[in-house]
């Protein structure tokens, strides 16, 4: 029998490790025989990444940064991220959609009524029975201090145009992510990313064994 399709997102303010575990939460799934498509937010498809380029470096408008962010994840959703789920797969998305409410909304202080618009409009997808929009089944927030975040960042790669921001963007980031928990606490997992690589990665691995997905 064709197994449930399974969305996971990683999300938390950059430098607060979720690249140093998502190859493992892959081949995780795939010890236990599940096909994975491991992709990331702004990108995944080529139209995305290109957005994504842009998106990353250019200085523009909050207003047209928003709708990058969203004309790529559009393009994401329906190229990528719903068919592999209609094939039974198990997507593991660096970053999705609360991405953007604490970095373009909190971060930048874009309207965040405006932000669920365009959410509810970008994700809906058809499902068998009926339109629904589309969110992660699971979303592991690595939360992490602002100050260790970029002391870990120091060195280890050339800051792109968000990972230059201050402390108090990322302050108002982290902000932003606990505030898209209270709205939707059950889809969330809460990673404490100040620990260890060892330890933070049985806290990834328990978040998901708790929902029956792994062994
Ligand atoms: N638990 C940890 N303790 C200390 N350093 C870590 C830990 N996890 C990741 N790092 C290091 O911190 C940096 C940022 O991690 P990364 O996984 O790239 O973060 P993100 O993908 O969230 O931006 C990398 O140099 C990584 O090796
Ligand atoms: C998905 C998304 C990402 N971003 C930002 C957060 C990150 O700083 C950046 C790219 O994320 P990320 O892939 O974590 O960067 P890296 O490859 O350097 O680890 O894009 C937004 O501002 N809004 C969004 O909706």
């Amino acid at each position: 029998m064709k197994k449930r399709g399974l969305f996971i997102s990683f999300e938390g303010i950059d430098g607060a490790g979720k690249s140093t575990h998502l190859g493992a939460l892959a081949r995780a799934f795939e010890a236990q025989g599940r096909v994975v498509t491991l992709t990331r937010e702004p990108g995944g498809t080529p139209l995305a990444e290109k957005l994504r380029a842009i998106i990353l470096n250019d200085t523009i408008d909050s207003l047209t940064e928003v709708m990058l962010v969203f004309a790529a994840r559009r393009e994401h959703l329906q190229q990528l991220i719903e068919p592999a789920l209609a094939r039974g797969e198990v997507v593991i998305s660096d970053r999705f959609t609360d991405a953007t409410f604490a970095y373009q909304g909190s971060g930048r202080g874009y309207d965040w009524q405006t932000l669920l618009y365009l959410e509810r409009l970008v994700q809906t997808v058809q499902g068998l029975e009926g339109d629904f929009v589309r969110q992660p089944d699971l979303t592991l927030w690595f939360e992490l201090d602002p100050e260790i975040a970029a002391q870990r960042l120091a060195g280890a790669r050339v800051p792109d145009k968000f990972e230059s921001q201050s402390a108090a963007f990322f302050d108002r980031v982290s902000h932003g992510y606990a505030q898209r928990l209270q709205a939707d606490p059950g889809r969330f997992a809460r990673i404490a990313a100040d620990n260890p690589r060892e330890t933070v990665w049985l806290s990834v691995l328990q978040a998901v064994q708790q929902k029956g997905w792994l062994v």
